[in-house]
């Protein structure tokens, strides 16, 4: 592996926003993936999250498993995963939790799984905070990403009902160091490519992941996997399948994965997905005569649930959450 690569760095509190946008949108379609710094999450919450997160995964299997994925929230076990189905290896070895769109108070339907309160006290309000933080920075950046195809519309993530109301997932992934390594193929986390709009990701520091970087003019460097280290204070940003289809493949999103670090490792990925009803439909911006969409359009919850069954064997999601209105 050569020299880290140096992802650029996106400031989300600049006032010259044309010119954010336009780092944004280089930064997009030259890897996928760029860090974010002055993004407005408090340093202590994540610290915060991350304390609350090794005491979940530090709990007896048994007492992790009450609360294994139903409706595609709560905790999946060492191994359950492959996020390459291509691949030999005989699953992920990671551990993780899900969380998804906090319930209002007067909603009737409350999905979210929860450790209960008398073992882990303060678990839910930090997620609950964090998750709020993470969309409010995640929904400014979306507004610098639309100026950055459309230019004069800020809010077109808005008017196309993605924002209605997003159905963003917080998920904390724990990578445990004393992984045996089989002869088979053993990754962290399997090369994939993250199914949403925007991936937010923040780490513990410890290494692992990596990018596949494809050079649109190979004369000048071969396809590579490259390290993608963490940066203090930064969040390392990815671009998701749905705005690739947004986007027509101008924007990437880029393979990566998690590679066995002989450390344990934990991480926080926030994935930005639109409201389930919202279509996903090529911008008219990125395609002409001569570039025609190259996807059709799809409705969001069934690109979503399509993609879980094919992770998980099945979605996990029950009819009432991806019902069509
Ligand atoms: O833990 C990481 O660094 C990456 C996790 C990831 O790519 C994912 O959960 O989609
Ligand atoms: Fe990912």
């Amino acid at each position: 592996m050569d020299e880290a690569l140096l992802l650029p760095v996106i400031d989300l509190s600049s006032p010259d926003r044309l010119s954010t946008a336009r780092l944004i949108r280089q930064a997009c379609i030259e890897y996928g993936f760029f860090y974010l710094s002055n993004h407005g999450v408090n340093g202590d919450l994540l610290r915060e999250v991350l304390s609350e997160s090794r005491k979940f995964f530090s709990l007896p299997v048994g007492e992790k498993m009450k609360l294994a994925r139903k409706e595609h929230r709560g905790y999946t076990a060492l191994y359950d995963e492959n996020l390459d189905p291509a691949s030999s290896s005989k699953g992920d070895s990671k551990e993780s939790y899900y969380i998804g769109p906090l319930e209002d108070p007067i909603a009737q339907i409350k999905l979210n799984q929860w450790p209960p309160q008398d073992i882990l006290p303060t678990w839910r309000h930090t997620m609950e905070s964090f998750y709020q933080e993470l969309e409010c920075a995640g929904k400014k950046l979306l507004s610098l990403v639309a100026l950055s195809l459309i230019l004069d519309e800020e809010d077109f993530f808005v008017r196309v009902g993605g924002m209605d109301k997003p159905t963003s997932f917080l998920r904390l992934l724990h990578y445990p160091g004393d992984v045996i390594a089989s002869k088979k193929e053993t990754y962290g986390a399997s090369a994939h490519s993250d199914y949403g709009m925007l991936t937010l990701l923040a780490t513990d520091g410890v290494p692992g992941l990596q990018a596949y970087f494809i050079c649109r003019d190979k004369s000048k460097h071969p396809n590579i996997w490259e390290d993608v280290p963490h940066v203090e204070g930064a969040f390392i940003v990815n671009i998701g399948d749905m705005m690739e289809r947004w986007t027509n493949c101008l924007f990437r999103s880029t393979l990566h994965r998690v590679m066995p670090a002989g450390q344990e490792r934990y991480s926080v990925a926030f994935f930005l997905d639109p409201d389930q009803d919202c279509i996903v439909e090529c911008i008219p911006s990125c395609y002409s005569e001569s570039c025609p969409p190259r996807f059709p359009p799809i409705r969001s919850g069934d690109y979503l649930k399509e993609r879980l069954r094919v992770t998980y064997g099945h979605d996990g999601l029950n009819s009432v959450v991806m019902k069509t209105t």
